[in-house]
């Protein structure tokens, strides 16, 4: 799985540079859960935030991907969850350090069941949201995105050979705030799906 920084207004709020290239980084299978199955909060954090994005689901594997050619890649979408364990992101970003531990470990990536392409057909103007505990937080449009659906599947498939089934999360609008133990996380792409997941501490 695939991660991307794409919205000027979250990368604000983190007070980071709005980037000019999309920042990539990854999360393995074990990070995916589905709905049912609790978002369990790693021992080391203390600041774990929430982040609603839009997955991509790739049909059709490939490299060097033209813009033109990338929706043919695309086999349907995810509603996910980009689970940071903020506090350690920050620590390592202040090292020099990759994020691994801040945004890979187990149950880090919440996903919707898989959406067919058809029931999105303009991907770059969906409605995201998410609620804890029925208070929004995040409310946003793919239309804010700085880099494209087409752009970042071509970007991507220039350095790492996308396959089928693999899923790019295409960013974040503004809104991350932490959540605790026993919270309950709702999200919804508007019209088309909605995903509920409560949150657990990991056992000592
Ligand atoms: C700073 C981040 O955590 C980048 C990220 O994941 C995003 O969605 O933006
Ligand atoms: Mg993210």
């Amino acid at each position: 799985m695939i991660k991307v920084q794409n919205y000027a207004d979250h990368a604000k709020e983190l007070k980071n540079a709005v980037p000019t290239e999309p920042v990539l980084f990854l999360k393995p299978p074990s990070a995916y859960v589905k709905e049912g199955s609790p978002i369990v909060v790693p021992l080391y954090t203390s600041n774990l935030h929430h982040e609603v994005e839009l997955g991509v689901v790739i049909g059709k594997g490939g490299n060097a991907i033209s813009q033109t050619s990338a929706m043919e890649h695309v086999a349907g979408y995810a509603l996910c969850l980009d689970m940071t364990a903020r506090d350690i992101q920050d620590e390592c970003k202040s090292k020099g350090l990759p994020w691994t531990l801040a945004k890979a470990f187990n149950t880090s990536c919440p996903v919707s069941d898989f959406i067919p392409k058809e029931r999105i057909p303009d991907p770059s103007n969906v409605k995201l949201w998410l609620k804890v505990n029925d208070q929004l937080k995040q409310s946003g449009s793919t239309s804010q995105m700085i880099f494209s659906i087409p752009y970042l599947i071509s970007y991507i498939s220039d350095f790492i050979t996308l396959e089928e089934g693999d899923l790019i999360l295409t960013g974040t609008p503004k809104g991350v705030s932490a959540v605790q133990e026993h919270d309950e996380l709702q999200a919804g792409i508007e019209d088309v799906v909605t995903i509920s997941f409560r949150v657990q501490r990991q056992n000592q």
